[in-house]
């Protein structure tokens, strides 16, 4: 599944790879690999192999899930797609609290003790899917963890994860991509001399000038 994902995601252009100008990612990292699930709605057999996947992952990992809730934005879709797979109730996380209207920060009914599985489309520093557990945790959830779509598999990631007591699995990897991306030739020594350096120590911008 790993590497089918992967294959996917390279086929309709979802990884972008800019050493020469880095993306900033929602941590403020910068880095020169931008992986856009969004895309993936766009492509309906594609999608259907997302959201089947997470629910499969979510049956043997957290099979007794009541509600799934997604982080806004690009978590919502699949989350949506997912809780109709499974039949569960569905909700969304904001990052923050509406500014108007009800002020909520999670939309849809939650429940006190409901069990909740958070749906993000991809995991870097975990800091945004770990967010969304707090608000639900604050609502009087119990989260049993959350299912990605992609994870870099960042130490810092796992860490935060760790220390929030919560597991995280995911459909594919960064590992996973650079594996296939090399089968296939879609990344060229220098492409992945510069990950290598990045990946190594991606809060640090030194990647981008040693290269
Ligand atoms: O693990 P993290 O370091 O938190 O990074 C990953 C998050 O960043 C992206 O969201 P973004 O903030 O770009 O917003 P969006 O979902 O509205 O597109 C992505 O969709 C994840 O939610
Ligand atoms: O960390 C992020 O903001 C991020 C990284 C990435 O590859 N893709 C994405 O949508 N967000």
């Amino acid at each position: 599944m790993k590497k089918e994902i992967a294959k996917h995601l390279l086929e309709i252009e979802a990884v972008t790879l800019r050493p020469n100008e880095p993306f900033t990612w929602a941590s403020g990292i910068k880095s020169p690999i931008y992986c856009d699930n969004r895309l993936t709605l766009s492509y309906p057999k594609l999608r259907k192999i997302i959201y089947k996947g997470l629910a499969q992952l979510i049956s043997e990992h957290f099979s007794d899930a009541e509600l799934i809730a997604g982080t806004a934005t690009a978590g919502i879709p699949h989350a949506a797609l997912v809780a109709e797979e499974l039949g569960l109730p569905m909700c969304y996380v904001r990052s923050t609290p509406k500014k108007h209207g009800k002020g909520n920060q999670i939309e849809g009914k939650v429940r006190e003790g409901q069990k909740a599985v958070v749906i993000e489309d991809l995991i870097s520093t975990g800091a945004s899917s770990l967010k969304a557990v707090e608000a639900l945790r604050n609502a009087g959830c119990q989260v049993l963890g959350v299912a990605a779509i992609f994870t870099y598999g960042l130490p810092q990631g796992k860490q935060n994860f760790a220390n929030a007591g919560i597991p995280a699995i995911a459909l594919s990897d960064y590992d996973t991509l650079i594996q296939v991306a090399l089968e296939v030739q879609m990344i060229s020594k220098e492409d992945l001399d510069r990950l290598s350096l990045w990946r190594k120590n991606p809060e640090n911008d030194s990647w981008f000038e040693k290269v």
